[in-house]
């Protein structure tokens, strides 16, 4: 179907709800075939009062997943990877379970358990315990494998971090460098990122960047200022700082076929089902939406940041919207929102 316009009144009173449910600031672009539309409400840092600015460069979390698989399935252009091999044959004795191929970990059906669930049962104690702290990807896994499999490989889609440390491995084994490199060189110079870092171990965002606000479990406790912190919890799975401009361009891009072979492409889309009107790819999500047209990228959720990043099926109308607030449901569902009105060109109920 033909995309409706987009509706931007809409979008902006979907990211004041958001402010009304306590993100301190909500912002949008949508890049639409040239034409740039941007909205934002409330401010990027509580204590100056300074507006939240559209420029403003942010930490997009999960979004991360999408450049790692991104690396990995341009080595499998290059011959360097295959997606059906077990993980076994490039990094021997990691994982406990030989079956375990690349596929499984990139489409979140290896079983392997999602350490942050232990890692941030209690909200803001399992924050601050880990905010400076600096991980290894194998210690990160160790975690992980304390727990059972949650799935047989090749089983159901269940989402886990795990995948995604596993994924940063595999990069540094095959290229001999780290995600900050093959980032770099494969992705954001390529596309001209100039607002988006790979910032590991640094707790720091380079550049003006908007504060992020975590919210505790205890309803009425003051939000925590979340926005230093090295994300060593995520790394290859987390830890990207962008802006909506630059991921606007990346997932444009990656569905224009300007990051991977057609065929690549083709393998990161071979959806899994992933819940109500969602599919999961190779670090790719789909949503359906209520106007009959899919939308491809990926969402964000770290602590202080909610973000929605997705392209149209052709790359030319592409939408990130973020939100300065985590750990807080209402906005998290409130901002799913906004892909309606980039997409639908109206308010879904
Ligand atoms: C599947 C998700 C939503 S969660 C996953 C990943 N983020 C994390 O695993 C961190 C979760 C803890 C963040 C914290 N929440 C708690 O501590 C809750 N006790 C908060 O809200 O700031 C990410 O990003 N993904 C999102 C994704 O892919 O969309």
């Amino acid at each position: 179907p033909h995309e409706p316009a987009p509706d931007l009144a809409g979008l902006r009173g979907v990211l004041r709800s958001a402010q009304s449910q306590g993100a301190p600031g909500a912002m949008a672009r949508i890049d639409d075939h040239g034409t740039v539309l941007r909205a934002t409400v409330g401010v990027a840092d509580r204590k100056s009062g300074r507006a939240l600015d559209p420029s403003d460069r942010f930490r997009v979390g999960s979004i991360t997943k999408t450049f790692s698989a991104v690396v990995l399935l341009q080595l499998a252009d290059e011959g360097r990877l295959r997606l059906d091999a077990s993980v076994d044959t490039y990094l021997p004795g990691l994982l406990p379970d030989r079956r375990i191929t690349v596929r499984h970990v990139l489409s979140h059906r290896s079983g392997l358990y999602d350490y942050t669930n232990d890692m941030f049962a209690r909200t803001v104690p399992g924050f601050e315990a880990v905010r400076t702290k600096v991980f290894t990807y194998r210690e990160l896994v160790q975690r992980s494998l304390k727990h059972p499999r949650t799935t047989a490989p090749g089983g159901a889609y269940a989402y886990s971090n795990t995948n995604f440390v596993v994924a940063g491995m595999l990069i540094e084994k095959l290229t001999g460098h780290g995600v900050a490199r093959e980032y770099q060189d494969r992705i954001i110079a390529p596309l001209k990122l100039t607002d988006t870092f790979y910032v590991h171990p640094g707790t720091g965002i380079p550049g003006r960047h908007t504060r992020g606000y975590l919210t505790p479990d205890a309803a009425g406790a003051a939000l925590v200022d979340a926005t230093r912190q090295t994300v060593s919890w995520a790394q290859s799975a987390g830890a990207v700082i962008s802006s909506t401009r630059d991921l606007n361009t990346f997932y444009s891009a990656l569905l224009r076929g300007r990051l991977t072979s057609a065929a690549a492409l083709a393998q990161m889309r071979r959806w899994v089902p992933a819940g109500t009107g969602q599919a999961y790819g190779l670090g790719l999500r789909r949503r359906d939406l209520s106007c009959g047209v899919s939308v491809y990228g990926h969402t964000g959720a770290v602590q202080g940041y909610y973000t929605y990043a997705f392209t149209s099926q052709d790359g030319g109308r592409t939408l990130t919207a973020v939100a300065t607030a985590s750990n807080n449901a209402r906005v998290h569902t409130t901002m799913l929102r906004t892909l309606e009105s980039a997409f639908c060109g109206t308010q879904a109920s």
